[in-house]
């Protein structure tokens, strides 16, 4: 494969030859002005052009208002670990570890089954109104929980937001990819990530502050519920993506969002990005397929066409090493692990975690798209193994029934090593898989992405459901010494997975990422080709190398 020289005509790609755009096109973009037989389809030009523009504001609003969904992703699994230690006897009964593990997995176990059926329903009546159902699944789900008197009302309450947080996960980073100019995709879909974890920061921050508050729990849930009926007004006013919209017939109604999306850009570049969208998205159903018929056509897509198989194994493997690397299990349960060893204010330990989880995604915002995916990884996963072998041996040293014996595990130096291990181990996280595999979009074609992205969305909550539930026990049963370790040798797995199956794909397009996964993972070669495509984005852009990712 030879990066970045496409012709116009057959990719649809942004990297294409540089034959100057045409003049004469028409604005309005009716059935037949794109249809292949029509002139301009068939003329080429300069579809870098277009992606060189400034992006728009509005492109910016559209991504923050799209990351609320991430902010509740991050703030729902958050809260959970201040309000488990701040229930008590508030839902009847003493919380047992059964009843914990129980109320905080059955929001995975909700997550897991929204994002199931999350991309196919986006498939068909769009990224925008899946994201509304989502907020309401939110303000029922917490709304339940606000009012729970009994630990099954809770775990219901979960269980329904937790639907809400599956479907949001996979449409919240669709939605901003499908918006987003190419050359910004990479760092647009991490200001998604950032508010995960920022979400994740401040529910840690409201519930330390709460901690003594009585029923402050319910607060803290219920605090929830205003960015959720935010977003749900505010993604009234705000437009379908064009994708969707090309896909659905609308041409049209797709160029005036472009417009708004690259707002300098002239009608001809505007017109010849339609057309490229059409080729991209245009179903390959024969007209009148059934809606059984084309899941079934989907699906066989997905499983029996190699490239298209080779990408879901990344998708879901870089998913699966996300979740099984453990860093979940101290989200949901670093305030009970911290208070367990004797920790006064647990969930303020657990707030520096978070805290660094957040500092250090804005480190792979900053450097996801000039340093590249694959390189990320296989810089980082290695440390997250690390130091998880150095917390274990920190507990096996950490003196039995702290809180006893010194008030405060703070002046254990074992403690200490313990806290810092976790913020190493949140450091490689949040730079490298805590994000990248988020990027998954960019590894399916158009005709499988809803559905492909939805079984790495599945896979990723799968893996939170089973640590969530089986983090506790497994403390109790093999140590927390036992725990860690069995975690670091995950992340070495993990490792060997990124470094044999992942290729490079920063600075790839659509074609060249499908090409690349056609006749193997390829890694070497995606490797190779990273400084040539750099090189003439560099060139073209006039030294802007934040280079492009996929259309
Ligand atoms: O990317 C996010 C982020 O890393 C969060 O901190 C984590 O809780 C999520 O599971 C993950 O998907």
């Amino acid at each position: 494969m030879s990066p970045a020289v496409y012709s116009g005509k057959d990719s649809g790609s942004p990297v294409k030859t540089k034959t100057m755009p045409t003049k004469n096109s028409s604005s309005s973009l009716d059935n037949s002005s794109i249809d292949s037989s029509c002139p301009m389809a068939g003329e080429e030009y300069d579809s870098v052009a277009i992606e060189l523009h400034r992006m728009s504001a509005m492109m910016i609003i559209l991504t923050i208002t799209a990351s609320i969904s991430g902010f509740l992703f991050g703030y729902d699994t958050g809260y959970i670990s201040a309000a488990l230690v701040m229930i008590k006897e508030d839902l009847s009964v003493t919380l047992t570890t059964g009843d914990k593990s129980l109320i905080t997995s059955s929001t995975s176990l909700g997550a897991l089954l929204g994002a199931l059926i999350a991309g196919t329903i986006a498939d068909i009546h769009g990224r925008k109104w899946v994201i509304t159902g989502a907020n309401i699944l939110f303000l029922v789900g917490a709304g339940a929980q606000t009012g729970a008197k009994t630990v099954w009302t809770m775990i219901i309450g979960r269980f329904i937001m937790g639907w809400g947080v599956g479907i949001a996960s996979l449409i919240a980073p669709l939605y901003i990819s499908e918006m987003a100019p190419a050359r910004f995709r990479g760092r647009l879909v991490v200001i998604n990530v950032l508010a995960i974890t920022g979400g994740q920061v401040i529910a840690y921050g409201i519930g330390a502050g709460l901690t003594n508050v009585h029923n402050g729990w319910r607060i803290l849930v219920g605090i929830s519920m205003i960015p959720a009926a935010a977003q749900m007004i505010i993604f009234a006013f705000l437009p379908e993506t064009p994708r969707f919209l090309v896909r659905a017939g609308r041409k049209d109604e797709a160029k005036a969002v472009l417009n708004r999306i690259y707002a300098s850009a002239s009608d001809d570049e505007l017109d010849h990005k339609v057309i490229d969208l059409v080729k991209f998205t245009q179903s390959t159903f024969p007209e009148g397929t059934g809606l059984v018929k084309r899941l079934y056509l989907t699906f066989y897509d997905l499983y029996f066409v190699p490239g298209n198989l080779r990408a879901l194994i990344i998708a879901c493997g870089l998913q699966g090493v996300q979740q099984f690397c453990g860093w979940n299990s101290l989200v949901y349960f670093s305030a009970t692990v911290f208070q367990s060893v004797g920790f006064k204010n647990a969930t303020a330990v657990s707030l520096i975690i978070t805290c660094t989880n957040f500092l250090f995604t804005c480190v792979a915002f900053l450097i996801i798209d000039r340093v590249g995916r694959r390189r990320i990884l296989i810089c980082t996963v290695w440390g997250m193994s690390l130091a998880l072998v150095i917390c274990s041996i920190a507990f096996h040293y950490l003196p039995p029934n702290l809180l006893q014996s010194h008030g405060n595990a703070i002046d254990n130096k074992w403690a200490s090593v313990i806290i810092f291990s976790l913020m190493l181990f949140a450091a490689f996280y949040a730079t490298g898989i805590g994000n990248v595999p988020w990027q998954q979009s960019e590894l399916f074609p158009m005709n499988v992405r809803g559905l492909g992205t939805s079984m790495a969305t599945a896979t990723n909550w799968a893996g939170s459901l089973v640590v969530s539930s089986t983090f506790l026990t497994m403390l109790n049963n093999i140590t927390p010494t036992g725990t860690f370790a069995f975690y670091a040798g995950l992340c070495a797995v993990g490792w060997c997975f990124c470094f044999y199956f992942y290729p490079e794909t920063a600075n790839l397009n659509l074609e060249e990422v499908q090409d690349l996964l056609k006749d193997g993972f390829n890694i070497n070669k995606s490797v190779e080709n990273q400084k040539a495509i750099k090189q003439m984005y560099k060139s073209r852009a006039s030294g802007d190398d934040f280079a492009p990712t996929s259309v």
